[in-house]
């Protein structure tokens, strides 16, 4: 991980190093306007300035007002951008590995667990820099700032902000906690609460029929209740905070002042005049803010480093080891869509699930393989694809080895269709495309009609630009989109995965009906038994 991180960094070095100059100029121009009203004030209080001296000092600080919202809008774009550029280079870098990753990692993390990688523990890495490292350095050093402005002025004020300081930091953090346990609790009983009501609405009928009405309502009613409970710990928290902090704030100057007039030691030691009464006032306002956003930002660095861990471990896992690039097949290679040499293969350490398996598919011949349940049928369907490495032997479809087919070379080469049709977002012509631009507009039309599938599209409101949604189709059409979809680049080795399971006997005979146009000069191997009473084609046992 650290490689992708000094890529990224390197990547945007320049925007980094802008980044922490307006930060600095950030700090310095939100720093001087009090210092411009201590010397308005002062010396409006004696009279000693000429007016226009006094205008041109007025004017210097309205525009350093202005200036200082304009540079705090320079750096929170600048951080925002950072943060979104880290991200996506992150993303990449996560998209990149994610098609290196063994077909075993799949099966070792679900889908969702993987989607969080991607999704969650980015974007909390990504509030790691908009609202956490770099804000918090920018916080902590506004705020040393202002204590070595305000020591400046006032030694005995510096002092007094000293002590406070990390007191009130700790009773922020205190109130942080607590709302943010509030708050978890509240997610976790709206959770509750939303995952009810798809249960109560499933279940309808069981309900009424098993009169659990009672049940059901007072499983919510304490969900809700315990929502509004973490809701109002939560509010209580936030609207006395402000508060707090502002009487400490108060206190804080009160005690200044009191002290200043005490005694002349005192005064010598916090050195008031009503200029730098103002200005430190002001200071002690503006200390505050960064304050209380460090208390966040430790919050935001703390969840973004459990993030950090889930990413390390994506990033740890080992990549595929492939084999070097195919190198170009002999035409008498060529002319063999599949060629299975003595495979053996079992997962893992686990025991061999074939030995020695030896199989040869030719052009225009249908293979069908058979077996009892669990004997690894879809298992030697991987292997053809690439998605494991036999332990023994050798596999090659059109005289290459599989894993080392480029991703772009493989569907002229080898297509296959599972039982299930798996949509991709899109028109019902993406669904035979899969926006692939070698699938031209003659190949769509021609799969669609070995397939059987033209006139029902034809009839779709906009044709094959009809958004694809599953409604549109019958399963057995879904499953003859899959084939048109196989088909489309003309592949020389099919594979066909039960495609029929889980059909009537109708929509069977269409579905192999449409696999033997579709068969016609190709070598198809299936694991299906209707396709190989209706092909007479060969058939194997696995054993
Ligand atoms: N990714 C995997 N990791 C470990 N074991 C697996 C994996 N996939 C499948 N298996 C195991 O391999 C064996 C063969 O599975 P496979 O799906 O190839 O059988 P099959 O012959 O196609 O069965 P069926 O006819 O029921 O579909 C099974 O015992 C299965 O549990």
């Amino acid at each position: 991980m650290r490689d992708v991180w000094l890529a990224i960094l390197r990547r945007y070095a320049l925007l980094f190093a802008a980044l922490l100059l307006v930060i600095a100029a950030d700090i310095a121009v939100n720093i001087t306007p009090p210092l411009v009203l201590q010397y308005l004030v002062d010396h409006l209080a004696d009279g000693a300035i000429a007016e226009e001296t006094l205008l041109l000092v007025a004017l210097l600080y309205f525009a350093l007002c202005a200036a200082g919202g304009l540079v705090d809008t320079l750096k929170e774009t600048g951080i925002t951008v950072l943060g979104q550029k880290i991200t996506h280079g992150l993303r990449s870098a996560m998209c990149q590995r994610l098609s290196r990753l063994p077909a075993d990692f799949f099966v070792q993390h679900e889908s969702g667990a993987l989607s969080s990688r991607f999704i969650n523990d980015v974007d909390t890495l990504e509030s790691l820099f908009d609202s956490g490292v770099v804000s918090m350095i920018a916080d902590a050093c506004t705020i040393l700032a202002i204590l070595a402005v305000v020591s400046q002025i006032s030694g005995g004020l510096g002092i007094l902000l000293v002590i406070a300081l990390p007191l009130l930091f700790l009773l922020t953090r205190y109130f942080q906690r607590r709302m943010r346990q509030a708050q978890l609790d509240n997610r976790a009983a709206v959770a509750k609460t939303s995952a009810l009501i798809p249960e109560t609405v499933d279940n309808i009928r069981t309900i009424h029929l098993c009169q659990q009405e009672r049940y059901m309502a007072e499983r919510c009613r304490v969900s809700l209740k315990q929502s509004f409970a973490a809701m109002e710990r939560s509010n209580f928290c936030d609207s006395i905070y402000s508060p707090i902090i502002i009487c400490n704030c108060t206190a804080i100057i009160c005690l200044m002042m009191a002290l200043s007039v005490s005694s002349s030691a005192m005064q010598a030691l916090f050195g008031m005049t009503v200029g730098s009464v103002v200005a430190l006032i002001a200071y002690v306002r503006r200390i505050f803010t960064p304050l209380e956003s460090i208390g966040m930002e430790i919050q935001n660095i703390q969840s973004a480093i459990a993030g950090i861990d889930r990413l390390r471990e994506f990033f740890a896992a080992p990549l595929e080891s492939l084999p070097p690039a195919a190198a170009s097949p002999s035409p008498a290679e060529q002319q063999l869509p599949l060629v299975i040499e003595h495979v053996s293969f079992g997962y893992g350490k686990g025991p061999s699930l074939f030995r020695d398996f030896s199989l040869t598919v030719r052009e225009g011949e249908t293979v069908t393989l058979a077996g009892r349940t669990g004997v690894g049928k879809t298992t030697l369907f991987k292997l053809i694809l690439g998605l494991y490495a036999p332990r023994t032997g050798n596999i090659r479809i059109c005289g290459l080895d599989p894993r080392a087919i480029p991703a772009e070379k493989r569907r002229p080469i080898c297509c296959c269709v599972e039982q299930g049709f798996t949509a991709i977002d899109g028109s019902v012509r993406d669904q035979i495309t899969l926006r692939d631009a070698r699938v031209t507009e003659a190949a769509v039309q021609e799969a669609l009609a070995l397939t059987g599938m033209a006139e029902v599209c034809a009839q779709l409101p906009q044709g094959l630009a009809t958004p694809f949604c599953p409604a549109l189709f019958s399963q057995g059409q879904r499953q003859l989109l899959g084939i048109a979809r196989a088909i489309a680049l003309n592949p020389r080795l099919l594979l066909l995965d039960e495609i029929t399971a889980n059909l009537d006997a109708l929509t069977e005979r269409q579905i192999i009906r449409a696999l033997q146009a579709a068969s016609k000069d190709r070598a198809v191997l299936s694991i299906s038994h209707r396709l190989y009473e209706a092909s007479g084609g060969k058939i194997i046992t696995l054993s």
